[in-house]
């Protein structure tokens, strides 16, 4: 197998809250492999037919395997391509994966103003967001990078705010913390490599041509 292979199209797909919708819409428009799952411990999977093969990363590498052409295409959250900031194509927003980045704090804590926060420690998975967040407010933080359950840092003193997602905001409920600045909002996103899509311009149009239609007819259901 080799990168930016003419006769097949790669696709990336993240493991994760993403994977089984991405698995689902793409086999919708005719792309699809047999035994693609994320229970697989697989991490290539080929359908030679089609000539399409996937490829499964973790989610913060995802961009990293389309920006060196070693995948042509993949789906991936808004939140992780502005945290990557890789040099990829985004061809579409498909409109699943519905989260918002945020800023919260303990309750105890919430001020009036974000400007109050200044030189406090942000714990966070996503430290560019947070810095150029903070910065276009005009604002110092100390940024620590977490991996994981960021909500449990301000329960225990590592940081007094947090820079995280927020789906149904359970989490940030059951942890006592509320929303002091909404960042930027997120859903999955396709992207592609830049040299594919000029090489393979036909096929990974026409697959992100069909994915629009789809989503476009899940939006007037
Ligand atoms: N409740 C949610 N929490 C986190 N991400 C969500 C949520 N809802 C949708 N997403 C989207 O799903 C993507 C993947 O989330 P997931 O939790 O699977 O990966 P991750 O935790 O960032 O990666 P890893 O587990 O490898 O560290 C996110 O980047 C985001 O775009
Ligand atoms: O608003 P909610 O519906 O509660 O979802 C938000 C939570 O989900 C994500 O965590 P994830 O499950 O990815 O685990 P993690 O903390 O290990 O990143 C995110 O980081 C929040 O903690």
């Amino acid at each position: 197998m080799t990168p930016l292979d003419m006769n097949y199209l790669t696709v990336a797909l993240p493991k994760g809250k993403l994977f089984d919708k991405a698995v689902q819409m793409l086999a919708s428009v005719g792309c699809a492999a047999e035994g693609l799952s994320q229970d697989s411990r697989k991490l290539v999977i080929s359908n030679d037919d089609a000539k399409v093969r996937f490829i499964i990363t973790k989610t913060s590498d995802l961009p990293t395997y389309v920006e060196y052409g070693a995948a042509d295409i993949g789906i991936i959250g808004k939140d992780v391509l502005l945290e990557e900031n890789k040099d990829v194509y985004e061809l579409l927003d498909l409109k699943f994966g519905y989260c918002r980045m945020v800023a919260a704090v303990p309750q105890a804590l919430r001020q009036d103003k974000i400007s109050d926060y200044a030189h406090m420690r942000v714990a966070t998975k996503y430290p560019r967001i947070a810095e150029r967040f903070f910065h276009s407010m005009g604002i110092q933080m100390e940024i620590i990078k977490l991996n994981g359950s960021i909500e449990l840092a301000p329960i225990v003193g590592l940081a007094e705010l947090i820079v995280d997602l927020v789906e149904t905001g359970r989490t940030l409920r059951e942890n006592n913390l509320v929303e002091v600045a909404q960042i930027q909002p997120s859903t999955a996103r396709l992207i592609a490599n830049r040299v594919s899509f000029k090489m393979k311009f036909e096929r990974i149009n026409s697959l992100a041509e069909a994915l629009k239609s789809l989503v476009e007819s899940e939006a007037d259901k």
